[in-house]
């Protein structure tokens, strides 16, 4: 039921999601207001229910740190109509293993077991591989000669090749669960839609479960596999999880990110002219752009004040990071794009227990991924206009959808 709201708190509103004509790379306009005036916001969310939106960078981390917050799947409503994600929720066909839909003590148990598999360390030990991947791609390109679309080219198969070698998955299927990721993410896909991409991708990655069985291999899954705590269905949860966190995710991020320092050419300059400021880089784009674009979500497990505001047991709490990481209280000057900033607290990988897993991978591969490409190609420049790529406003992970690029 729609809980009501006492006197004096502002009318819901929805969910903002338009950004503005004019720069591709800014979050939706009223976002701004609503933190400078009321960051947190009742928010209504789609089916009628009413919740709210936080918007400022501190009650962003304050949320995301509060155990009181929970991050079951039932509470994870979308801000935004999803017609097939609103109806897993209600119809509790929750994968088991999906831990990122889980609160202590289930999430500790799982991510333990993997948290280990993503340290610093580990994630290294990949770079050497992943600079040979990102040069044969790269190699590729400049055979195939202008002009490629980055996306199909560079932005999507190097985060999708990782992942799959990380988990053990065959590269060679990558159409098959490219596609079934796909349907699950964009928010028009039906119900049907939605549940067809997540049989198929779940009876795919089921199968090759039984085959680590079979014959353990050396990689993530097989490791899983053979530790012995986990069920073939939490295996397959897992896998499912991670495969579709790990590329659609990075992929975005590589392909928007060129499309930025490209609008930005006194940014790229300052890059390219001195590489020391690469890491820095990669966290003022991660910062800038927060690919997350509709926020996440939380579940108040009792009521809790909230920036002078009730929240009450059982209501939805939508935190917008690309709100908290344009936060001037936060972030000086925060809607220019500086890559000499530190940028270091941004929320773009979340914050507290359910902080992205895969953070230090995503790194690895931006790090190594924007300054080949421009080294590489350093005429590289949009093969159309930059108002005419099309960008993924409707889905969950903006980004674009293709880049058409030539140099
Ligand atoms: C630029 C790339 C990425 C971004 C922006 C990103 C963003 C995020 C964010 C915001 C969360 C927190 C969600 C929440 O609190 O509800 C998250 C969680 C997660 N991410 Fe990422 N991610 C990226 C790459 C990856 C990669 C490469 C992997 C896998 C290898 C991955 C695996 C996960 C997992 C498993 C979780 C759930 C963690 C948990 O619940 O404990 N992510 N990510």
């Amino acid at each position: 039921m729609a809980p009501t709201l006492s006197a004096g708190t502002p009318a819901p509103i929805t969910m903002p999601t338009e950004r503005s004509a004019g720069c591709p790379f800014d979050p939706p306009p009223e976002l701004g207001p609503l933190r400078e005036g009321q960051p947190v916001q009742p928010l209504a969310y789609p089916g009628g229910h009413t919740g709210w939106l936080v918007t400022s960078h501190a009650l962003v981390r304050t949320v995301l740190a509060d155990p009181r917050f929970s991050s079951r799947m039932e509470f994870r409503r979308p801000a935004i109509h999803r017609p097939a994600i609103e109806e897993m929720i209600t119809s509790d066909r929750v994968p088991a293993g999906m831990f990122i839909g889980m609160d202590a003590p289930e999430h500790t148990r799982y991510r333990r077991l993997l948290t280990g598999e993503f340290t610093v360390r580990r994630m290294r030990q990949l770079e050497p591989w992943i600079e040979r991947v990102t040069d044969e791609h790269l190699d590729a390109m400049e055979q195939a000669g202008p002009p490629v679309d980055l996306v199909a080219a560079f932005a999507l198969p190097i985060p999708s090749l990782v992942i799959c070698e990380l988990l053990g998955v065959p590269y060679a299927d990558r159409e098959r669960f490219q596609h079934d990721t796909r349907v699950a993410m964009t928010l028009e896909s039906t119900p049907e839609e939605f549940d067809a991409a997540r049989h198929s991708l779940g009876g795919y990655l089921r199968e090759l479960v039984l085959r680590k069985r079979a014959e353990p291999a050396d990689d993530l899954l097989s490791g899983l596999v053979t530790g012995g705590e986990l069920n073939d269905e939490e295996l397959t949860g897992i896998a499912m999880m991670l495969l579709v966190a790990g590329h659609e995710t990075t992929a975005n991020m590589i392909s928007l990110g060129v499309l930025t320092l490209l609008a930005h050419p006194g940014q790229l300059a300052a890059v390219r002219d001195d590489p020391s400021l690469t890491e820095n880089a990669v966290e003022e784009l991660l910062r800038y752009l927060s690919i997350i674009q509709f926020g996440t979500q939380r579940g108040a497990l009792e009521d809790v004040e909230l920036g002078g505001v009730t929240i009450r047991a059982g209501e939805v709490v939508t935190v917008s990071i690309p709100a908290g990481n344009r936060d001037p209280e936060r972030f000086d000057d925060p809607d220019t794009l500086d890559v000499t900033r530190s940028a270091a607290g941004h929320l773009s990988f979340g914050h507290g227990v359910h902080q992205c897993l895969g953070q230090q991978l995503a790194r690895i591969e931006l790090r190594c991924a924007y300054p080949a490409l421009f080294r590489r190609f350093p005429t590289l420049r949009s093969a159309v206009p930059i108002e005419e790529v099309p960008l993924r406003a409707d889905m969950n992970i903006y980004g674009v959808h293709q880049l058409p690029v030539t140099w």
